[in-house]
């Protein structure tokens, strides 16, 4: 199956609430049986891996994961890998009733060390396409969404996060919560904020951003807990913005993935 990267709308971290929008980067992920498991598995790989084996008593399967997104980027590369894997083994196995994939990747991610809330936003909107609104807390899908129509999404991935300190971003919980709720009328302008504050109380460098929206762009920030960056534009408005952008590295332009119709039923 193949997944969708994504971009940040409000970080679920400081209050556990989060909303996240799918983006054209794609992620697929296929499997096969085999005789041993890949000693070099991932840890969110073997995680899952471990509990379908233990649950369902399922063969041994080597994981393939062909990605253009950048993983530990905050691009959520984790949250497509673990949905897609997810998906693929109860395809194979033919395993129903259970919880959906996005549910599932929360669970495992924080099993495996890969997540602090286990970013059901991040899992939903890769799964789903379009926008969600989760609680991460009671794994709750509040709502998914169609994305606004005719903007330009452009990225400029890092990699390497360094470590997040936890604790500095859970001061701002009712900061966060504020943003939550802002998102419901307005993503763009939660965007910005939430992606401005990120970058303020993570200590990332905020010249890529305010270049951005001096040159026009309709939100710009850190997505996830950094590094990468985002910027959006209207279709067509985009030159000034990528040509910001390009003074700090390679940016990639991509856009908004609608919700897509097989996925609907959350
Ligand atoms: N291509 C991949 N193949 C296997 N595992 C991956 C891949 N990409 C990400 N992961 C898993 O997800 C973790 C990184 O997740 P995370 O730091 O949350 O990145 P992101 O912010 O991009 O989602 C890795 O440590 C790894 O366990
Ligand atoms: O670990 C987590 O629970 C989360 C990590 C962040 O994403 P990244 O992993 O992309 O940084 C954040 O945006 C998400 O809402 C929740």
């Amino acid at each position: 199956m193949r997944a969708y990267g994504g971009i940040s709308i409000v970080n679920a971290i400081p209050c556990w609430l989060g909303s996240s929008a799918a983006v054209d980067l794609k992620i697929k992920v296929s499997i096969e049986e085999t005789r041993e498991r890949d000693p070099s598995e991932s840890r969110l790989v073997k995680e899952i891996l471990d509990f379908f084996e233990k649950r369902w008593n399922i063969p041994h399967v080597k994981v393939k994961v062909e990605s253009d997104v950048p993983s530990r980027s905050g691009l959520k590369s984790s949250s497509a890998v673990s949905v897609a894997l997810i998906h693929e083994l109860y395809s194979k196995f033919s395993i129903e009733n259970y919880l959906s994939p996005p549910k599932l990747s929360a669970i495992l991610s924080i099993k495996a060390g890969v997540s602090y809330t286990g970013a059901l936003d991040d899992a939903a909107a890769s799964y789903y396409g379009g926008i969600s609104f989760t609680d991460n807390k009671y794994l709750k899908i509040l709502k998914m969404s169609n994305p606004p129509k005719d903007v330009v999404v452009m990225i400029l991935p890092r990699g390497d996060r360094p470590n997040v300190d936890l604790n500095k971003l859970k001061q701002f919980s009712s900061s966060f919560a504020g943003i939550f709720e802002l998102a419901k009328r307005s993503i763009f302008d939660a965007m910005r904020i939430n992606g401005t504050l990120i970058a303020e109380i993570l200590g990332y460098d905020k010249t890529p951003i305010n270049e951005a929206i001096k040159r026009g762009a309709i939100a710009a920030g850190i997505s996830g807990n950094g590094p990468s960056y985002f910027a959006l534009s209207k279709e067509g408005e985009e030159g000034p913005i990528y040509d910001s952008l390009k003074k700090f590295g390679e940016p990639i332009l991509t856009r908004f993935v609608e919700l897509e119709g097989d996925n609907q039923t959350i």
